[in-house]
């Protein structure tokens, strides 16, 4: 351990927020305290937390009481350094620009905020020269908004696959190894601090789809808002569709895929953004994420395949990436000047949903009887979809005059693949579409 003195410059650090992110964060700057003003080279004093309750106590965090404020305003304009881990957009957003206005540097973890109004935040740190440093907000404690901005910058990134949220990563695995039940394990994850305080915005894929836009914005120096995603949650996903991943040797996940369209002359044309469960084959690394764990998968021209893996959620992992930006911000403080700002200058237009390239797998319910085959191939060649596997067995209803055919397509644009689920579902030999998910990672 270091130890301070007490003639070393010292940084006023305001923090705004003290759930599961700030009580950690506030825990580590107490007790690290020695070993970061040695990293930095001044001492981080934490000068307040506003909270909404201050009077309220809270024996598992070892601040002074004191420090706990309900005038985040009065609190952020003294600061050097604001960490903003109150989430949602306002007051975050009017806070977080007082704080610049005022000359502090901001580490935040508000990937909502980030990515509905990112740009409005980039400029003000621009135009007053500090720091605006998010690592927190994508996949929690894993280096990744820092390798996509400063590592991989000089390299052309192709394509990111990620999965990005614990609470949707930890339900579908559940559902896979042991068959638990939706709600019930949407609960533990509430329970173990992985989701947020309204599950929603992990299970649609609210939180999934502002990380997307963040890692798209980065990766393809292109402005994406949360909006411009395409967003499919879980809450559609079966034991059914899960069982039928496990019969393809593949698992489901839900996935943050960022990907450069490219046009008939090979230059890119626009970016596609979506969030949607997917089928991933067992031996394609992204399977292999357990647990609450997440991973980013990231195809660049020079470096190839990258993965990031770690914990992207929970108080004490995401405070590592805080406490990390913090001490960046600080460093950069002393010396003078600031790490890198936005880029955006490739500007290329976020693709409809329709255009992205995928695969898909569909079950359906058939008459067994001839013809059939025929029918249901007809309805793919007609929307120029190929067809890569056909699986055909007789329904185990005691009924043999009924089947079951599971169909695998090769890649195709997700508007062909959607009017051929929509063709099939017409088909008289066809009983019913029983299920239908797209394949990545193949
Ligand atoms: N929990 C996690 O695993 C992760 C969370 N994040 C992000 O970190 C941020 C904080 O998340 P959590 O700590 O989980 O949330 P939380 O709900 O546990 O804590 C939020 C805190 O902000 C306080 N607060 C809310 N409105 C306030 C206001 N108007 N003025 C002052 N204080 C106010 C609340 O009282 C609470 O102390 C969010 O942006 C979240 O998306 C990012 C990565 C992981
Ligand atoms: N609720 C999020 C927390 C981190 O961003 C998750 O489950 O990943
Ligand atoms: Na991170």
């Amino acid at each position: 351990m270091a130890s301070s003195t007490t003639d070393q410059p010292a940084l006023k650090v305001a923090m705004l927020g003290c759930g599961v992110v700030g009580s950690s964060v506030a825990t580590m700057l107490v007790e690290n305290a020695d070993d970061l003003a040695a990293r930095v080279g001044a001492r981080l004093d934490l000068i307040g937390i506003a909270v909404r309750r201050p009077e309220r106590p809270r024996p598992d965090v070892p601040v002074d009481p004191a420090l706990f404020t309900a005038d985040a305003d009065t609190l952020v304009r003294s600061a050097d350094i604001v960490i903003e881990v109150v989430g949602g957009i306002d007051p975050a957003r009017e806070l977080i620009l007082t704080a610049i206005e005022h000359g502090a540097s901001v580490v935040t973890a508000n990937k909502a905020l980030l990515a509905e109004d990112g740009p409005t935040l980039y400029a003000a740190a621009a135009d007053r020269d500090v720091d605006l440093y998010y690592e927190a907000a994508v996949a929690g404690a894993i280096p990744i908004v820092r390798p996509m901005r400063e590592s991989l910058v000089g390299d052309d990134v192709q394509r990111v696959l990620g999965i990005v949220n614990g609470t949707t990563n930890f339900v579908l695995d559940k559902m896979d190894s042991t068959g638990a039940g939706f709600a019930e394990t949407v609960e533990q994850a509430q329970a173990l601090g992985y989701a947020e305080a309204d599950p929603t915005a992990d299970v649609e894929g609210f939180d999934a789809a502002a990380k997307a836009a963040i890692l798209a914005s980065l990766a393809f120096h292109t402005r994406v808002s949360s909006a411009d995603v395409h967003r499919e949650g879980i809450t559609e996903v079966t034991a059914a569709d899960v069982q039928a991943a496990r019969e393809m040797d593949a698992v489901v996940k839900l996935l943050a895929i960022c990907e450069v369209v490219r046009d008939e002359a090979g230059t890119p044309s626009g970016v596609s953004v979506r969030v949607h469960p997917a089928m991933v084959p067992r031996s394609h690394p992204l399977a292999s994420v357990r647990d609450a764990y997440n991973a980013v998968f990231v195809e660049a021209t020079a470096a190839g395949e990258l993965m990031f893996y770690g914990k992207g959620a929970g108080g004490d992992p995401t405070s590592s990436a805080v406490l990390g930006d913090v001490v960046a911000v600080a460093r950069h403080r002393l010396a003078g000047g600031h790490g890198p700002s936005e880029s955006a200058y490739a500007d290329l237009p976020v693709v409809d949903m329709g255009r992205a390239m995928t695969r898909y797998h569909i079950s359906l319910a058939v008459a067994d009887r001839p013809g059939v085959l025929a029918q249901v191939a007809s309805a793919f060649a007609e929307h120029q979809v190929s067809i890569e596997t056909v699986r055909q067995r007789v329904l185990g209803d005691g009924d043999d005059s009924r089947a079951s055919l599971v169909i695998v397509t090769h890649l195709a644009s997700d508007a062909a693949l959607a009017a051929t689920v929509q063709a099939l579902s017409g088909l008289d030999t066809v009983d019913e579409v029983v299920s239908w998910m797209r394949v990545e990672g193949a």
